[in-house]
């Protein structure tokens, strides 16, 4: 394992006019990363991913709880572990007045690159980024996806073994966020362990290994993706029926039914967790027919990690970010 935290928390005490307030931000998370893998935190906005970050990068003291990063304790070595980790904040860390070499010169000298391997380890890191061309202009003329990468290069210009990305692609267009996938996987394949945070599901269900989804400062389900979904169920069966009270009415002769894992009623919506959707779907038309429920329209779809999300809090993750 690369990282093992038990019971990892933190609480912020805000002063403001009204006095001290406290803010439960992380409440006791365990986490397990193993070495050589993408792992991912998915979670709405306030979940505690960036403080959770912000404890494992040695950047915050935790309240309560110990943890393993990189071979070393939290508490008692974090000098050790941020010499063997990289971390790139959601703000990026790059210097926007000075070029991405002149940024990742600065990286490299700071974090013990010797003075003689510098050159050359910065010529490799601006390749390896594809960044040779923009390498000798002001960072702030830079595109949002080249900056990006410039935020990401500097977090290994250093060749740490764990690397440590706050929402990478948050505010990348789709290109750029593909290219940056590509990146991050081609990060695993050289041997480096990644833990980012996402809010994206797409991108913790095509990227992650493994994953935390976490919301108020818990997890609440943690695995790959594909056994994430599997729990919930293979497929979602979408209705739209003329009311509430209407879907509310379908709700129980399709709980009924054998092949039914759960059924959830929203607004005017019924929506049915089930294994077989394509062979249950024409069983499921004609109970409903046998009822007398008008349907509106019919969706069948796989189960997402949204629907993971769901299952655990109630809420949609998409409504909660
Ligand atoms: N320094 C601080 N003082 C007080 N409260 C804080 C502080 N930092 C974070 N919080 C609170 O802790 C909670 C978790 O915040 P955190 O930034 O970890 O969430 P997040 O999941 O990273 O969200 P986002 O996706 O928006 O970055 C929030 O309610 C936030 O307001």
């Amino acid at each position: 394992m690369i990282i093992t935290a038990e019971g990892l928390s933190k609480t912020f005490t805000a002063r403001g006019r009204k006095g001290a307030q406290t803010v439960e931000a992380v409440k006791g998370v365990d986490l397990a990363v193993r070495t050589g893998e993408i792992y991912g935190v998915l979670g709405p906005n306030g979940a505690g991913k960036t403080t959770t970050i912000r404890m494992l990068t040695t950047l915050i003291t935790p309240t309560g709880g110990a943890a393993r990063v990189a071979g070393h304790d939290l508490a008692t070595e974090p000098r050790k572990i941020r010499e063997r980790i990289g971390y790139v904040s959601q703000a990026g860390g790059v210097d926007e007045l000075n070029s991405p070499r002149s940024n990742l010169i600065l990286a490299a000298r700071l974090n013990g690159v010797s003075k003689a391997g510098t050159a050359a380890r910065v010529e490799e890191t601006l390749a390896a980024f594809d960044l040779t061309e923009f390498a000798d202009r002001p960072a702030r003329t830079l595109s949002g996806g080249q900056k990006r990468r410039v935020a990401i290069a500097l977090g290994l210009i250093h060749r740490p073994p764990l690397l440590f990305l706050d929402e990478p692609t948050t505010g990348l267009d789709p290109h750029n966020r593909a290219n940056l996938w590509d990146r991050i996987r081609l990060l695993r394949a050289s041997g480096t362990s990644v833990l980012l945070t996402t809010h994206y599901l797409d991108e913790a269900d095509a990227l992650c290994d493994r994953l935390a989804i976490v919301d108020h400062g818990v997890v609440v389900a943690e695995g790959t993706p594909a056994d994430l979904k599997r729990e919930v169920a293979a497929d979602v069966v979408t209705l739209r029926l003329p009311s509430e009270t209407e879907a509310g009415r379908a709700r129980g002769p399709v709980e009924a039914l054998p092949y039914t894992r759960e059924v959830r009623v929203d607004d005017d919506l019924l929506r049915i967790y089930l294994d077989d959707g394509e062979h249950a779907l024409p069983h499921l038309l004609r109970v409903l027919e046998e009822s007398a429920l008008v349907i509106r329209s019919i969706a069948l779809d796989r189960a997402t990690l949204d629907d993971v999300f769901l299952h655990k809090t109630g809420r949609s993750l998409r409504d909660a970010a």
